[in-house]
């Protein structure tokens, strides 16, 4: 992520700093002492007690809470998360993994192979970077704490509190930060709600009891749709599936599966579950040809067609309001949508938008355009030294656009998805401020669209993950939430505040996946600018078909400061043509002209340029040369000298009182 700007840093005291490090490291070096030591039991009654307490002082808003640290400045508190200790989430579908009892868990050992079955068995304590509770094994005779990490909410429900009965997959038995035993999930797709049907418990013997059965979870879906519990329908539809779809009762009532298939498809588009809103909208589709038939049919493909809109799959989401329309000519919604693909399709391949109705379409509760992604002129390639970059394929002419793309995820400020958290990175010993608000929304997003995982998963991180391809099991989709932390640590950007104000706690960021291959460079030949989560990148300068472009990830005029940046942000040190002179001129030299800009930068602030008297003009002159005389003619010869840009605008713009 681009680095906060000094009126936003956020400040840790050294001793505060310290007492971070210093908690990580002692996690890890008692569990490095305790790996592989057998469980020790705990008392259940005290576990029960300690949990409730908690939750409750929580629930009050009173219970300590060991993630948050105290920082400097605007603001008290700040969760900290430690990374940099990634491990890979569960690839293997539960019918694969073999059962293992509570009491054979080993500290600091992840159970590979293995699937644990807990119940939960107290109250949950939700604090802002994890929840914790006690959990017992199938048996009710052992206790242990769980708790779930960062990633712990799904739909806005706490995940723990959702349900009573979980599966943990490949259970991962550990300390926390103060020393306690604990399963601790990191990645959401390892823990699995537990569903009865799902895991063949209830028997239905034939097909008028499995009819029943079905009928009756679909009726409690239709409930909690109507009381508006999505997750709720959601379970409800799918335990209705599982039996529904046994031989036994779709050979004879194939309709009733349908019915639920087409009622969790609409289910799926209010949860914003894309993929599976077309499976099931498929799936659902009756191919009948008498009227009624033909409407719910039509009603699937409008469902289906709403999806792949919202996936920005264009021509997908035209082929289903194309047969929306042959079933029901006369339906006005897919005339609507097919107009609006006509309008998404153009800007998709030929990059016309038309900005000012899409500016105006904006607001603070409608912060994300509706509009495609072009990209038609670019390419990706190797880009020597940095990995892949992305590339004209034609001559693209100053002001051009380059490309335009539509946010894959973006969080404003202003929206509760924004948390701001300091990260401690054992890797490099680097606390940073990173906005892991974002990189939850994007693993939200990708749990529910698996389809897109691949494209997110392609981009560069510093962790690799465990090379497995596997982003989906029998339960669902697999996210590595430690990938998907460091590819937004190496690839997000911030649109700046177009809601309001905004600091480093709320600031805004997204990620462009197309984008992100763009490499960095000071001297770029691309800049962008935003309009709501539309990334627009324009030519800078003349570009020829074949030549890389970059854009300035961090554009301090202080060559240390945006050194700095580029390493601790995007770890890397630039090499280009700009920053080599820079490094030539010497520290000396560079300090010098810092001082020079500084005076220069309170000088704008201060002096209206509107009517300058002659006096002031020549002040300004004189700063804009004295700035100018620290770049050297022959060094510089090809070079913009950046510098001395803002006086110089300032001089552009003055006239003489008359
Ligand atoms: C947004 S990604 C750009 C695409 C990336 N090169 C790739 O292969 O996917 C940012 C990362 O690219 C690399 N990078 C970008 N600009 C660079 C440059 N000028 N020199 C060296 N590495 C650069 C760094 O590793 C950085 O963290």
């Amino acid at each position: 992520m681009a680095s906060q700007n000094e009126r936003n840093t956020i400040f840790l005291t050294e001793q505060e700093a310290e007492r971070i490090r210093h908690t990580v490291k002692e996690r890890s070096k008692n569990c490095l002492e305790k790996v592989g030591h057998a469980r020790e039991p705990r008392d259940q009654l005290a576990a029960h007690q300690q949990a409730t307490g908690a939750a409750l002082m929580a629930d009050m808003g009173g219970a300590p809470d060991p993630d948050m640290t105290h920082t400097k400045g605007r603001g008290d508190t700040i969760p900290v998360v430690a990374v940099g200790q990634p491990y890979p989430p569960c690839t293997v579908s539960l019918e694969d993994l073999q059962p293992m009892k509570m009491a054979d868990l080993l500290m600091d050992t992840h159970h590979r192979g293995r699937k644990l079955t807990i119940k939960r068995s107290s109250p949950v304590v939700t604090l802002v970077a994890r929840s914790w509770t006690m959990v017992q094994d199938e048996e009710l005779k052992e206790t242990e704490r769980l708790e779930m990490c960062l990633h712990k909410s799904r739909h806005d429900e706490d995940v723990l509190e959702s349900a009573k009965h979980f599966i943990i997959k490949e259970p991962y038995f550990t300390l926390t930060d103060q020393g306690e035993a604990t399963i601790r999930i990191d990645h959401p797709s390892d823990l699995v709600v537990y569903q009865e049907e799902a895991h063949g418990k209830t028997q239905v013997e034939d097909s008028a009891a499995a009819e029943k059965l079905a009928t009756k979870y679909k009726t409690q879906g239709n409930a909690a749709l109507k009381k508006q519990d999505l997750p709720l329908a959601h379970a409800k539809y799918t335990e209705g599936l599982n039996v529904a779809k046994q031989p036994l009762l779709s050979d004879s009532n194939p309709d009733l599966a349908r019915d639920i298939s087409r009622n969790r498809a609409y289910v799926n588009l209010l949860l914003n579950q894309l993929d599976e809103v077309k499976t099931d909208a498929r799936a659902s589709l009756t191919g009948k040809d008498d009227q009624r038939s033909k409407d719910l049919d039509s009603k699937a493909f409008y469902r289906a067609g709403s999806a792949a809109y919202s996936q920005g799959r264009y021509q997908e989401a035209k082929r289903f309001f194309e047969e929306q329309q042959k079933l029901t000519p006369d339906d006005k919604d897919a005339k609507v949508q097919l107009k609006k693909i006509a309008s998404r399709l153009r800007e998709q391949d030929s990059g016309t938008y038309d900005f000012m109705k899409i500016s105006t379409g904006l607001s603070k509760g409608r912060p994300r355009v509706d509009a495609a992604t072009f990209i038609k002129n670019t390419e990706i390639k190797d880009s020597a030294g940095r990995g892949r970059g992305l590339y004209a394929t034609r001559s693209i002419a100053p002001g051009e656009i380059v490309m335009c793309e539509k946010a894959f995820c973006v969080v404003w400020g202003h929206e509760s998805e924004a948390l701001t958290a300091m990260t401690y990175d054992v890797r490099d010993d680097k606390i940073r401020v990173s906005p892991v608000g974002l990189g939850k929304s994007i693993v939200q997003k990708l749990l529910s669209n698996p389809s897109q995982i691949e494209s997110v998963m392609d981009l560069y991180g510093d962790y690799e993950g465990d090379g497995k391809a596997v982003s989906e099991t029998e339960e669902g989709a697999v996210v590595d939430v430690f990938r998907v932390h460091d590819i937004m640590s190496r690839n997000a950007f911030g649109p700046g505040s177009q809601h309001g104000e905004e600091g480093a706690r709320n600031a805004s960021t997204g990620l462009w996946i197309h984008a992100a291959y763009i490499n960095h460079s000071c001297i770029a030949n691309a800049e962008k600018e935003y309009i709501g989560d539309l990334m627009i990148l324009r030519a800078a300068r003349p570009i020829q078909a074949g030549e890389e472009i970059f854009h300035s990830y961090d554009e301090s005029q202080d060559y240390d400061a945006r050194k700095a940046a580029l390493m601790t942000t995007w770890g890397f040190e630039c090499s280009c043509a700009f920053c080599a002179a820079e490094k030539a001129d010497g520290r000396a030299v560079r300090d010098k002209r810092m001082e020079l800009v500084g005076e220069a930068d309170a000088f704008v602030e201060k002096t209206p340029w509107a009517g300058a008297k002659r006096l002031t003009i020549r002040k300004a002159q004189r700063l804009a040369q004295s700035i100018d005389e620290t770049y050297d003619g022959e060094r510089y010869k090809d070079l913009p000298r950046t510098a001395g840009g803002r006086i110089q605008e300032w001089l552009a713009k003055a006239s003489p009182r008359k």
